[in-house]
C-alpha cells in the first residue's frame, strides 16, 4: 500500500502545540502524509487562548467536498469544531463521503480553560457526531460533559462512564486519564465487544502537556490503517506521545503550558516494527 493519506478535520494553533499543527506534525512522524480542512483560527500560544474565528460553515463544506472529490482518505482524526453550523457541516461530508477510521477527539476547552466548542453544540457532537465515529477519545470533563454528570477522577468511575458513552451510540471509546492524579497516566479502551483494555504510562513530570490530547487521536488515526485493530493502534499512539512528552522540556515555545515534541527521528529509525 501507498503511504497513508491522514486527515485531520480541526482548528488552527499558531503555537504549533495543538490543532492541525500538532495532528500534520504526528502524521508525518508516524509515516502518514497529513491532510487538513480547517473549521477554525485561534489566537493562541502556550499561555492561553486570545481569540476564536470560526471559518463558514459552507466553506468547511468548500474545504472537504473539494478534497474528498480528489483524494483518497485512509483515516480521520477530527478536532476542534467551534460551533453548531461547523459541525452540520462535517456530518453531512462523513454522510457523503464513507470515510474509514474516523477518530473523534470531542475538543471542548484547552487546557488554559478557555472555550473552544459552544456549550450549546454539545448536543450536536453527542447526537449526531459520537454514533458517526468509529472512536471517541473523551478526556474526563468532555466525558462528564457528553454524558450530562459530574466529572469523575478514579479508575472504577470511568469504567462506569466509558460504558455508559458507549450507549450514546458510540462503537468505541477511548477515555483519557490524563486529569487523573498518580505515577501513571491510564486511559481505558472500550469496544463493542463490551471488553475494557487498560493503557497505562509513566507519567512524565512536565508542566508541557500542550496538545496532548491532539497529539493522542492524530497518532491513532495515523497507526490505526498501519495496524490490525484499535487496540495496537493505541497502544503504539501511547507510546509515541509518551516519548513526545518526555522530550518536551527540550523545546522552548513560550512562558506557559508547552508543547510535546514530535521527535521525528525517534520514531522513524526502526526504533519500532511497523
Ligand atoms: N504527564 C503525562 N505523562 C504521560 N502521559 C500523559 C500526561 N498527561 C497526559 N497524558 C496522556 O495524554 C493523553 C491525553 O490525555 P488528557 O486526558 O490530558 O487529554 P486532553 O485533556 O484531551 O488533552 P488536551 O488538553 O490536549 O486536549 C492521554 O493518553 C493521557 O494518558
Ligand atoms: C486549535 C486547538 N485545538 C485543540 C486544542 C486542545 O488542546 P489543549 O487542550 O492541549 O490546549 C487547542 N488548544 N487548540
Amino acid at each position: 500500500m501507498s503511504t497513508c493519506n491522514i486527515l485531520s478535520i480541526a482548528g488552527s494553533d499558531p503555537s504549533g502545540g495543538a490543532g492541525v499543527q500538532a495532528d500534520l506534525k504526528t502524521f508525518s512522524a508516524l509515516g502518514g502524509y497529513g491532510m487538513t480542512v480547517i473549521t477554525a483560527l485561534t489566537a493562541q500560544s502556550t499561555v492561553g487562548v486570545a481569540g476564536v474565528q470560526e471559518v463558514p460553515p459552507e466553506f468547511v463544506s468548500r474545504q472537504l467536498d473539494t478534497l474528498l472529490t480528489d483524494a483518497r482518505v485512509d483515516a480521520v482524526k477530527i478536532g476542534m469544531l467551534a460551533d453548531t453550523g461547523v459541525i452540520r457541516a462535517v456530518v453531512k461530508a462523513l454522510d457523503a463521503h464513507e470515510l474509514p477510521h474516523v477518530v473523534l477527539d470531542p475538543v471542548m476547552v484547552a487546557k488554559s480553560g478557555d472555550r473552544l466548542l459552544a456549550a450549546e453544540a454539545v448536543d450536536a457532537v453527542r447526537a449526531d457526531l459520537v454514533p458517526r465515529a468509529d472512536l471517541i477519545t473523551p478526556n474526563l470533563p468532555e466525558a462528564a460533559a457528553l454524558l450530562d454528570e459530574n466529572e469523575r477522577h478514579d479508575l472504577s468511575s470511568m469504567r462506569e462512564q466509558a460504558e455508559r458513552l458507549m450507549e450514546l451510540g458510540a462503537k468505541r471509546v477511548l477515555l483519557k486519564g490524563g486529569h487523573l492524579s498518580g505515577q501513571s497516566s491510564t486511559d481505558l479502551l472500550v469496544g463493542t465487544d463490551g471488553v475494557t483494555e487498560t493503557f497505562s504510562a509513566e507519567r512524565i513530570a512536565t508542566r508541557n502537556t500542550h496538545g496532548t490530547g491532539c497529539t493522542l487521536s492524530s497518532a491513532i488515526a495515523a497507526l490505526r490503517p498501519q495496524r490490525r485493530n484499535y487496540s495496537e493502534a493505541v497502544r503504539d499512539a501511547k507510546d509515541y506521545l509518551t516519548e513526545a512528552l518526555r522530550h518536551a522540556d527540550e523545546l522552548d515555545a513560550g512562558r506557559g503550558k508547552g508543547p510535546v515534541h514530535h521527535f521525528h527521528h525517534w520514531w522513524g529509525d526502526g526504533a519500532r516494527d511497523a
